[in-house]
């Protein structure tokens, strides 16, 4: 396994980019952790693939180097780059059994039979495949398919970073979770470097240490599936994660104090001068609902939703959504709301702002 460094990387698939907007990845400097897994999570269009790619080498960066244990691997074909790729559709060989196409990868490197013959073996139960191992590809379904094709990825321990690109897109729901825990389970054992594209935030917080959110072109936050819940570095991962994500509020900040439609609201924390755009961010988790004490709000409609109940509101106009638990009274007139200070973000501009302590 190795450890990667992307080295100022940005790419443009303009031949002569001028300006930021130009790019489709906007500079990126981190590095990835030998034997961790990383999630990239951002909607369609956000440069996901462009850096996979990067680091896959499918595609040169046209700024930057990438580093895999310090040796310098940026303009080094894909194929001596020792890595293990999942696609988002199958690639099996059809006239081949199960067996053969999960052998291969091994068979290829010169692997001994009794180690290919366990190693298969593991990857085979992982996937759910054990009975099916001497049936031909051809005529299996694509979600069996797209099985063995995970399994062939997985199936060396000896490459530098098996790299995922919506590997499950064509996999039925039940087994989506299944095979995520597989993969957890996998890499927990084995202690891969682990890439995972995706644009599904369960997916991505389920199984990644470390989320890696991308926006319009850019790394927006690398965070653990509890900072970027907890401490959203920009407005864009705020809404992105969660279900509904944040709540966002134009505000006017004095030291420990917001101000939001002339009304007080303490926070957790003390802030210098600010200006741009400022905004206070508040999870609908942390959000409680009063009949006498806080921000005035239109109760427009409460959803139950498992174990809470959803409850959307408005101030003015702009929806501020709230999650209460399943007891809790909702007031049918004159409904307030308050915030938890701890849990009060404040942002300038989109990015976070760090306070200090009260
Ligand atoms: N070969 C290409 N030539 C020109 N532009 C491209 C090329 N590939 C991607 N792009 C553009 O680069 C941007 C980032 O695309 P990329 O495929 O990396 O995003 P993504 O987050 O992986 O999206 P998706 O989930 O839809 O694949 C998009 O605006 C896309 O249109």
């Amino acid at each position: 396994m190795a450890q990667i460094t992307l080295k100022n990387i940005a790419h443009s698939y303009m031949e002569d980019p001028s300006k930021e907007a130009d790019y489709a990845l906007k500079e990126v400097d981190h590095v990835w952790r030998d034997g961790e897994a990383y999630a990239l999570l951002g909607p369609s269009g956000c440069g996901k693939t462009t850096l996979l790619n990067i680091v896959s080498g499918l595609l040169r960066p046209s700024h930057g180097r990438v580093l895999f244990d310090g040796q310098d691997v940026t303009d080094m074909p894909t194929a001596e780059r020792n890595i293990a790729q999942v696609f988002q559709f199958p690639v099996v060989y059809d006239t081949m059994t199960v067996r053969e196409n999960l052998a291969f990868p091994l068979k290829n490197r010169g692997v001994e039979a009794a180690t290919i013959t366990e190693r298969v073996q593991r990857v085979a139960s992982m996937i759910g495949m054990e009975r099916e191992l001497d049936r031909k590809a051809r005529g299996l379904t694509a979600d069996a398919k797209q099985k063995i094709s995970l399994g062939r990825g997985m199936v060396r321990d000896d490459v530098n970073a098996l790299l995922f690109d919506e590997p499950l897109t064509v996999i039925d729901p039940h087994m989506k979770w299944e095979l995520r825990t597989q993969l957890k389970h996998l890499h927990g054992q084995f202690g891969h470097t682990m890439i995972y594209v995706t644009h599904d935030q369960t997916e991505a917080l389920t199984f990644a240490d470390h989320v890696v959110v991308m926006h319009d072109g850019r790394v927006v936050q690398i965070g653990t599936p509890e900072e970027l819940f907890e401490r959203p570095a920009h407005t864009f991962v705020g809404y992105f994660i969660g279900s509904p994500g944040m709540n966002l509020l134009p505000a006017e900040v004095q030291g420990d104090r917001a101000i939001i439609d002339g009304h007080e609201v303490p926070l957790g924390a003390g802030y210098g001068d600010m200006s741009g755009k400022v905004e206070i961010g508040i999870r609908p988790e942390f959000v409680r609902l009063s009949d006498d004490v806080g921000l005035p709000v239109t109760i427009d409609r409460v959803e139950d939703v498992g174990r809470h109940r959803l409850v959307r509101t408005t101030m003015q106009g702009r929806p501020i959504n709230i999650i209460a638990s399943e007891g809790g009274p909702v007031p049918s007139e004159n409904a307030r709301i308050t915030f938890d200070p701890s849990r009060i973000n404040i942002y300038a501009d989109d990015w976070r702002v760090e306070g200090r302590a009260v």
